[in-house]
């Protein structure tokens, strides 16, 4: 199935980049870091991309059973995808980095492999989050964590991991400061299955891309209290327009909010069961405790982390938002799930804006 029929740039340098490429590494094989690397090896069978992990039997199962055996175990990769535990090993010959280790993580796993990676390897992050602590994006925190500045691109868009290794087809937005780096993605990337936009706007793409899981754990928790479809589309919609509030005040531009990163990423996150976000906010919802979610799950949820910066963006902003600070407020605590919706309904009633 061919879904899209130009899907390499019209200045087509899409083939001799491909032709040129010999060697990718992906930080982190979770269920994203796994489905970027069969996505690029399925465009080459010589490319070599190798993922760097931390367990050797995940290593040990990718390189001798092409299966990662703790996520999207129940798929082959290509023969072409490779782990180690060796940074210096996987690292050494790459022409790019994809950066798949959670926000939280990044700065830490970053500073570690800072000597070994060459200052003239970009980095693609396809991470959405804000870091705790510091507030910042990944577009921050790779300069601050290498100590210097990398080549970087930001990969987002409504991209479930399991969807793409379905070979389902799949439109994402990749932002770089740097057009040529931008055009670079979608000539490595783009296939039959995966659209690749491109845009400058690098803080629109990251902070949408962060807050969307927030409003996530919103919908979730809507779902999970069994409010409705009227109260659902009435909490996506506000949690649209305060994304926007805040994205517009921190510069982004608006064709990036209601593009794929945006208002594409808010849909499938809101509204697809795929969504690690929204289960932790049904959980929630359900009435089961934070701390027993987070026990119970493998894999992470970029949102509860974010909650608690977006209030204080919010403050350093002086934007209202109370749909995506209320979500902070149930993960503290300080708010039952349905406390907080009887908080929102009894706001005062408003303007559109
Ligand atoms: N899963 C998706 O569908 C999807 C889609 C788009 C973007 N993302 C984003 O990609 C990022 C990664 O998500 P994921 O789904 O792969 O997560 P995951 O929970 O499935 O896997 C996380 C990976 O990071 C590794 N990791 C965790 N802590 C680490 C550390 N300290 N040092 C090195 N590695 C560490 C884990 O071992 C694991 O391999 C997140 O920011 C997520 O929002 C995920
Ligand atoms: O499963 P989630 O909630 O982390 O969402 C995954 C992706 O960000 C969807 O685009």
């Amino acid at each position: 199935m061919r879904w899209s029929r130009a899907w390499r740039t019209a200045e087509d340098n899409g083939a001799s980049l491909i032709g040129r490429l010999e060697k990718v590494v992906v930080f982190g094989g979770g269920s994203f870091g796994t489905a970027m690397a069969c996505a690029l090896a399925s465009q080459k069978s010589q490319l070599k991309v190798t993922l760097l992990l931390r367990d050797p039997y995940v290593c040990k199962g990718i390189n001798e059973r092409h299966v990662n055996t703790r996520y999207l175990k129940e798929y082959v990769l290509p023969s072409n995808v490779v782990a180690t535990t060796s940074s210096l090993e996987a690292i050494q010959g790459a022409q790019y980095a994809i950066h798949a280790v959670p926000v939280q993580h990044s700065r830490a796993f970053l500073k570690s492999i800072a000597d070994v990676l060459p200052p003239d390897v970009p980095i693609i992050s396809v991470s959405k989050g804000l870091e705790m602590g510091t507030g910042k994006m990944m577009s921050e925190v790779i300069p601050d964590a290498l100590g210097r500045r990398q080549p970087a691109a930001f990969l987002s868009g409504p991209s479930f991991a399991k969807e793409m290794m379905d070979l389902r087809p799949t439109g994402v937005v990749a932002a770089s400061k740097d057009k040529k780096l931008a055009r670079e993605m979608q000539s490595l990337f783009a296939s039959p299955y995966l659209r690749v936009n491109i845009t400058t706007d690098v803080t629109g793409v990251e902070i949408c891309g962060a807050l969307k899981n927030v409003l996530a754990l919103a919908a979730g928790i809507v779902e999970g209290l069994d409010l409705g479809n009227n109260a659902m589309a009435a909490l996506v919609a506000q949690g649209c327009a305060e994304i926007r509030w805040l994205a517009e005040k921190m510069g982004a531009k608006p064709a990036t909010v209601s593009g794929l990163s945006g208002l594409g990423d808010i849909m499938l996150t809101c509204y697809g069961s795929l969504s690690r976000n929204r289960s932790v906010g049904v959980r929630l919802g359900k009435g089961e405790a934070l701390a027993e979610i987070l026990a119970s799950s493998s894999q992470v949820a970029e949102g509860v982390a974010t909650a608690g910066v977006v209030v204080s963006l919010a403050r350093t902003y002086r934007v209202s938002l109370p749909v995506l600070t209320a979500v902070a407020q149930v993960l503290d605590g300080a708010l039952s799930p349905k406390e907080a919706v009887f908080e929102i309904m009894n706001l005062p009633q408003i303007e559109e804006s």
